[in-house]
């Protein structure tokens, strides 16, 4: 049974635009008539819709995507919390079940020829006493995409993120800056001082979309080299 081409999609921080660019790499795949879906293995931040705890990252990636997994597929580990994930699940009284997530990614895996895998936060972000979302990209053993959230301190937060991904042993597949601060200044040469630094090709540069829909950017993207 085929699995599907998988990466780990890493953010230099939260809220720099990590499901954004997730979203834009499944419709760059799809417009390659690949099957692409993404995966947020934990969400902390949801609301009950219609019976169920949704989180608007997993819901953003089901949109996306080619066709929908279902929701405990595509987000085993949903915390209510908007918070630190390793707090909202003390709070909720549960251990975040690395086991379920690994049986929903390799349920995903044969059913897609892409697989975009969202972390939460940043590279490094606690998922229990002694495990963390850099833990979970080695365990599923998968490349990882780099999105740059385009602002000042970038570079820092990129560079050390990129000595984390080599540290677990992992293969920095490419990086995607986003613009996420309209304001920044000296843009291109910020990207060119990455670009010299980071051992990993720029798979595109994401403009601010005022409508916020990645769909109308994904054409900026080249999709990582599969190996
Ligand atoms: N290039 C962009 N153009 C327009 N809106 C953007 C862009 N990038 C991000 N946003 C918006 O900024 C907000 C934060 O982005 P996003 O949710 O993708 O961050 P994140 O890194 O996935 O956050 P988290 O760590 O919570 O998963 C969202 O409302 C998103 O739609
Ligand atoms: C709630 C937020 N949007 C993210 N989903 C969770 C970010 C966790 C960050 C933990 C940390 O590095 O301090
Ligand atoms: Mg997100």
């Amino acid at each position: 049974m085929s699995t599907a081409h998988a990466w780990f999609v890493a953010g230099t921080d939260t809220e720099i635009g990590k499901t954004f660019a997730t979203c834009a790499l499944i419709h760059a795949a799809r417009a390659r008539h690949l099957r692409a879906i993404g995966m947020k293995p934990v969400a902390a931040g949801a609301d009950w819709m219609d019976g169920e705890l949704i989180n608007e990252d997993a819901a953003r990636l089901r949109a996306a995507g080619s066709f929908d997994p279902g929701i405990a597929l595509l987000n085993p580990i949903c915390l209510q919390a908007p918070i630190a994930p390793h707090i909202a699940a003390a709070e909720e009284g549960r251990s975040i079940d690395t086991r379920l997530i690994r049986t929903a990614f390799d349920m995903l895996a044969t059913q897609a020829d892409c697989l975009f895998v969202e972390g939460v936060g940043g590279f490094r972000v606690p998922l229990g006493d002694d495990y963390d979302t850099a833990d979970l990209a080695r365990d599923l053993d998968l490349p990882v995409i780099l999105v740059v959230g385009l602002r000042l301190g970038c570079i820092n937060h990129a560079l050390l993120t990129a000595e984390a991904i080599s540290a677990r042993g992992l293969r920095l597949a490419g990086w995607i800056g986003n613009q996420v601060d309209p304001a920044m200044l000296r843009v291109e040469q910020n990207i060119d001082a990455l670009r010299s630094r980071l051992n990993a090709p720029l798979l595109g540069v994401l403009p601010r979309v005022t409508d916020g829909n990645p769909a109308t950017v994904a054409n900026r993207l080249t999709l990582p080299v599969i190996q």
